[in-house]
């Protein structure tokens, strides 16, 4: 589902933030990437959704080769991809339903099917009873639930969430994580989970890449830092 071949990124400023990066993450993974500050983890994101373009190397997310898609298309390939980042960034003129639905909206998407989609994708985050509420009536962990639902609305194939619960408490974290587990489980979607905490990764035990200097320092299956990354 995603490939990257001796990719390597290096910005105007001559900052080499990946060097060389080889990785391969079949379909219905579900992969934490950790690593100190300034590793290259967001660059190595932005890669994948052609934020930004790899200098050398070649970069394949969904069977699309990412650095060949033309400007046009890149809104088309996005929609393989959902996104949630740490702060959220909802709509917050909007009600939680239209938050969710906007992406559908502009696709086109017929308004019962929305609807029906919608109503889905609500239950599925556990706010069915907030269709209407605006974001800033909402906790920040359901806040950060609707950027999920809003993400996986359209039931895309990778699902990328960089520094989901760095803004949230530890409990409300555990259960940002639970979810997108259940949505991994439930929808079979290739998830990427950028993050800085050790213990959800010691937590759970998944296929943890570390990234340091913009390589891939280890790439364990069993949860990194129970086994004795640092
Ligand atoms: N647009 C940019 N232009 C120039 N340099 C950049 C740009 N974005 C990132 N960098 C540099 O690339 C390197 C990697 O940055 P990146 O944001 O990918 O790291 P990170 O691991 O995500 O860090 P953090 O955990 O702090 O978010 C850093 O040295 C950073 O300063």
């Amino acid at each position: 589902m995603i490939k990257l071949e001796n990719v390597t990124k290096v910005y105007k400023t001559g900052v080499r933030a990946v060097n060389n990066m080889n990785v391969n993450i079949g379909p219905g993974e579900f992969v934490y990437v950790i690593g100190p500050t300034g590793a290259g983890k967001s660059t190595f994101i932005k890669l994948l959704y052609r934020e930004e373009k790899a200098s050398s190397g070649k970069v394949i997310v969904a069977g699309e080769d990412v650095s060949k898609i033309k400007n046009r298309k890149v809104p088309y390939f996005r929609r393989n991809i959902g996104i949630v980042f740490q702060n959220f960034r909802l709509l917050p003129k909007k009600t939680v339903f239209e938050n969710i639905a906007f992406t559908l909206e502009v696709t086109d998407t017929p308004r019962v099917e929305i609807r029906k989609k919608v109503r889905r994708t609500l239950e599925l985050v556990g706010l069915e009873d907030k269709a209407n509420a605006f974001p800033h009536e909402l906790s920040g962990g359901q806040q950060q639930r609707v950027a999920i639902a809003r993400a996986i609305v359209n039931n895309p194939k990778v699902l990328i969430a960089d520094e989901p619960t760095g803004n949230l408490d530890p409990d409300t974290s555990i259960e940002i994580i639970e979810l997108l587990e259940r949505i991994n489980e439930v929808n079979h979607t290739t998830i990427l989970v950028v993050t800085h905490d050790k213990e959800i990764v010691q937590k759970y035990k998944k296929r943890t890449i570390l990234i340091e200097d913009g390589c891939i320092k280890t790439d364990t299956s069993t949860g990194g830092y129970a086994n004795g990354i640092h």
